[in-house]
């Protein structure tokens, strides 16, 4: 249990399929080839996912490819709509049960307000053409600011915190170098300072020394604001590094998860216990 027992996010059951199921999968005993229907090839991407996250602290959660860690992501960012279970905010008010029931509208304004993401793909974060502080401002635009020089000394700050020199904010993100296409996607992340962020994959694909930079800012961040984290990850080595406490994904489900150092010292599942033993 972490030092500060305030759940900030909540999931009971939640499940993502892509595929709308046959009499075969939907009964009880239905084997899947790992995570999909033999018969219809429904693909059951997050089965039954249950976790909290809490206050301050940064959950990881590790997994083989396909195991469902970005689809996992994906809904919990409203990227894509869960297909059953529960989803729940506990800091905001203003949503009562659960968050995959409300309106489109009530979604993006939990999104623009409560969430932050940060993509692999920082095509997918940032519109490249635009400028740095357009990009940040667009998300606080999305969360109803209007004020330009607030907008743009919001931005200053966040890029200088992520160490992005002011003299380029009006550069496009498509003259940077990947690390700093991450840094602008995060101070977009957190530039209306939400409580929540969500961090899928951020370093992959990075240089070893400019993974180290953005996984030092990343903590740093915390330090700093307190932001409770989600890092998905299917490096032990960033988890080790980054999470208090893990979660093991395999085929959709969890199948483990607790401390991160109990996991790393003493894995209890097959599958974790060769992730673990492959990188010793
Ligand atoms: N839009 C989609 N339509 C159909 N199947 C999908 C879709 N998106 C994901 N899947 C399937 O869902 C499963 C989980 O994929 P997901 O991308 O979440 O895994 P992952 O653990 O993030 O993998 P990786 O580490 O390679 O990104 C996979 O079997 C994938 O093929």
């Amino acid at each position: 249990m972490p030092a500060n027992d305030e759940v900030v996010l909540s999931l009971r059951d939640l499940s993502k399929k892509f595929g709308s199921g046959c009499d075969y999968c939907r009964g009880t005993d239905a084997e899947l080839q790992k995570n999909m229907c033999p018969e219809c090839h429904t693909v059951y991407a997050v089965r039954n996912a249950s976790l909290d996250l809490y206050k301050g602290e940064i959950l990881g959660i590790v997994g083989e490819s396909g195991s469902g860690k970005s689809t996992l992501m994906k809904t919990l960012y409203f990227d894509q709509e869960a297909t059953g279970g529960e989803y729940i905010l506990p800091g905001d008010a203003s949503i009562e049960g659960n968050a995959c029931d409300v309106s489109s509208q009530k979604k993006r304004q939990i999104r623009n307000e409560q969430l932050g993401m940060v993509y692999q793909n920082p095509l997918q974060g940032l519109k490249m053409d635009f400028s740095s502080v357009t990009n940040i401002a667009e998300k606080l635009i999305a969360s109803g600011n209007r004020n330009v020089g607030q907008m743009t000394d919001r931005a200053d700050h966040f890029l200088e915190k992520v160490n992005i020199a002011l003299s380029r904010k009006y550069e496009a993100p498509k003259n940077f170098s990947g690390g700093m296409q991450q840094r602008v996607q995060i101070a977009k992340a957190l530039s209306n300072y939400p409580p929540i962020l969500l961090l899928d994959e951020v370093t992959t694909g990075l240089d070893l020394s400019v993974q180290a930079d953005v996984l030092e800012l990343i903590k740093e961040i915390q330090r700093d604001m307190g932001v409770s984290m989600i890092v998905v990850s299917h490096d032990l080595a960033i988890i080790r590094m980054l999470c208090d406490r893990t979660i093991v994904m395999l085929d959709g489900r969890v199948i483990e998860h607790g401390i991160t150092d109990q996991i790393l010292e003493d894995p209890q599942h097959k599958y974790t216990q060769q992730l673990v033993y492959s990188i010793l």
